[in-house]
């Protein structure tokens, strides 16, 4: 008797994933994060085992098991340019940043031995937040800039010294605008220490990628005809 209610629950499941578009987002979206949840539960021992503790090499298990997260959600990706990332040594890759769902896309072209630049927060999501501490992911905290340009100094002489790659996201929050927000630095600053370039060249630097990125951005939102719900996510 107590499991009466069920059936209402699994007549009215369908009927509402059918009728509304709405309620298709939301349902997406708890399930994204509850399988990204359970994804890292079974990730963590993987990487452990495999790696002995934090370690870059752990992000190679963490994209092999999201990669397949985009067919649930009814999301594909056309890359090019691929081609680019396939190459020795250090890089630092930037990036726009709409919504934890850009993990997704990330996961699609992340270059081996590469991590990322994350806000501090993100280490206490439970299981996810300890699978981007196990992946090498570096922790900054967006609040004290003198404490988050230490961690990314630290961070660029890992990255030469290990010949690593480092994914940041220069508008420093999630943005949903239609635009870009202006970029933060640090991206930057790690990328002349990569490139042998100086001090001087950051705000050349900054504002060329920003031209590129947003022209790109332009182009590719020009194309983007379909919405499955509410604007932000
Ligand atoms: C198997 C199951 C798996 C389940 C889980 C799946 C996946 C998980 C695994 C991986 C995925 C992880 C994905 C994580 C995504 C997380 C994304 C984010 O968290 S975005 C938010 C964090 N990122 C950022 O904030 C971007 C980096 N930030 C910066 O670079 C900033 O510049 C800053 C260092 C924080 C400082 O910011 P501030 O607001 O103070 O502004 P400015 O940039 O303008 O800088 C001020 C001033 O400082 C100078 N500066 C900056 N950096 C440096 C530096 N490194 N060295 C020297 N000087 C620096 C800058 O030039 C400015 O000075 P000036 O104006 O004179 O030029
Ligand atoms: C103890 C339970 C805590 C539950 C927390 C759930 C955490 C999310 C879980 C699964 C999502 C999949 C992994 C995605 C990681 C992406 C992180 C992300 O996109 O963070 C936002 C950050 O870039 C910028 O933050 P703000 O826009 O400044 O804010």
């Amino acid at each position: 008797m107590d499991a009466v209610w069920i059936l209402p629950v699994l007549l009215v499941l369908p009927l509402l994933l059918w009728t509304s578009s709405t309620f298709v987002f939301y349902f997406k979206k708890c399930f994204y994060v509850a399988y990204m949840m359970l994804l890292a539960v079974i990730a963590i021992p993987i990487c452990i085992l495999k790696s002995g503790g934090r370690d870059i090499e752990n992000m190679r298990v963490i994209r092999f098991m999201v990669r397949h997260v985009k067919y649930f959600l009814g999301l594909r990706f056309q890359v090019s340019g691929w081609e680019h990332l396939q190459t020795d040594g250090p890089y630092v890759i930037i990036s726009n940043h709409q919504s934890s769902l850009d993990v997704l896309g990330m996961m699609e072209v992340l270059p081996d031995r590469c991590s990322t630049i994350a806000k501090k927060e993100l280490l206490w999501a439970g299981t996810v937040g300890m699978i981007c501490w196990l992946g090498g992911i570096v922790f900054i905290n967006r609040k004290k800039t003198s404490d988050a340009k230490n961690v990314m100094s630290d961070a660029a002489k890992t990255m030469l010294a290990d010949k690593i790659r480092l994914w940041v996201f220069p508008e420093g929050t999630r943005n949903q605008n239609g635009g870009l927000l202006p970029f933060k630095k640090g991206a930057f600053h790690l990328a002349i220490q990569a490139q042998g370039l100086t001090a001087d060249d950051v705000t050349l630097l900054s504002e060329q990628s920003f031209g590129i990125m947003r022209s790109a951005f332009l182009e590719i939102s020009g194309q983007s005809v379909q919405s499955n719900g509410p604007s932000t996510h």
